[in-house]
């Protein structure tokens, strides 16, 4: 089936049209060793055979301690901008990032939760639904480190199993060189391996790493809605083909998860959102 839906809306920024699969930071902890988009996402792409992919919008979610830099590396990357001053999150915030990928556009929706025990109940109402789950900490800060686990743990059991892709982030690079970053980095990537976790080192500061980091991001969640579109397709069709049209029907091509609730807008709740660039929805 050719995909007749796109979205409408200004052309992404050049920055953030991703034609290549981008690289890990370190192969000892990483989600995917190989260099090149899926051969099946490939030929969907070519043939804009993509289904609703370009129209979703697939959740990350940014957890850990307060303080660590959870609002700053994501202001560092949609807005391209770095604040000194601390102001701390409440509740939760998200933004829009359209992206181009393999020429389909693909939106990421980037939770940012407070790290400060008290706004806790209201951030974790939003964990639900992430396709992937960002723990942060601060290099220059080893407590934050061993919290994360915690945070982890905390965000998956609003998930599926394996549902989630799950990233390890260090935050405040600048602050660390030499030996002591290579000693705070190899702690992390152990720890990043015992949480099935991709270890990467940003600094929201000077911007190094942060682009990379989530061309990354969005290159795998989107490889990964482009591989359950294909497969939630081919399934209806096994099961019209079965003479089993009502299953087919009720399913309505979808997939376990419901995408409004990947979306994970609770209404009612604390919330203040910035749409980064203007979507279309249908
Ligand atoms: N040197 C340096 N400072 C940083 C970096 N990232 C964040 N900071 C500083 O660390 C402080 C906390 O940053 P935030 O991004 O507000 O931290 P947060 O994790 O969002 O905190 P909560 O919202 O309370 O959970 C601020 O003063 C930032 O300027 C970085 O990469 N380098
Ligand atoms: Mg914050």
């Amino acid at each position: 089936m050719r995909s007749s839906l796109t979205p409408l809306g200004p052309p992404v920024s050049r920055d953030r049209i991703i034609t290549c699969f981008p690289k890990w930071y370190t192969p000892e902890a990483c989600l995917q060793l190989k260099e090149h988009f899926h051969g099946q996402v490939s030929v969907a792409c070519q043939r804009r055979n993509t289904g609703t992919v370009g129209l979703r919008l697939s959740k990350v979610v940014v957890l850990g301690d307060l303080y660590v830099g959870k609002t700053s590396l994501i202001h560092r990357f949609c807005k391209n901008a770095f604040d000194r001053d601390y102001k701390a999150t409440i509740g939760v915030d998200f933004e829009i990032e359209r992206f181009e990928i393999a020429g389909i556009p693909y939106s990421l929706q980037i939770w940012d939760t407070a790290g400060q025990e008290k706004f806790k109940c209201i951030a974790s109402a939003y964990y639900r639904g992430a396709q992937v789950i960002i723990t942060a900490f601060d290099l220059s800060d080893m407590q934050t480190l061993e919290h994360t686990r915690q945070w982890l743990e905390d965000a998956l059991r609003e998930n599926e199993p394996g549902s989630c892709f799950v990233f390890l982030v260090g935050t405040k690079k600048d602050l660390l060189s030499g030996a002591a970053c290579e000693q705070v980095e190899a702690e992390a990537v152990r720890l990043a391996k015992e949480m099935q976790a991709e270890y990467w080192s940003v600094s929201a500061k000077t911007g190094e790493n942060v682009k990379a980091f989530f061309s990354r991001v969005a290159s795998l969640a989107f490889e990964q809605s482009v591989l359950q579109d294909l497969e939630r397709r081919s399934s209806a069709r096994l099961q019209v083909g079965d003479g089993d049209l009502i299953s087919a029907y009720r399913n309505g091509g979808k997939s376990n998860r419901d995408p409004g609730e990947q979306e994970g807008l609770h209404p009612g709740l604390l919330l203040a959102g910035t749409c980064h660039s203007s979507l279309h929805f249908p």
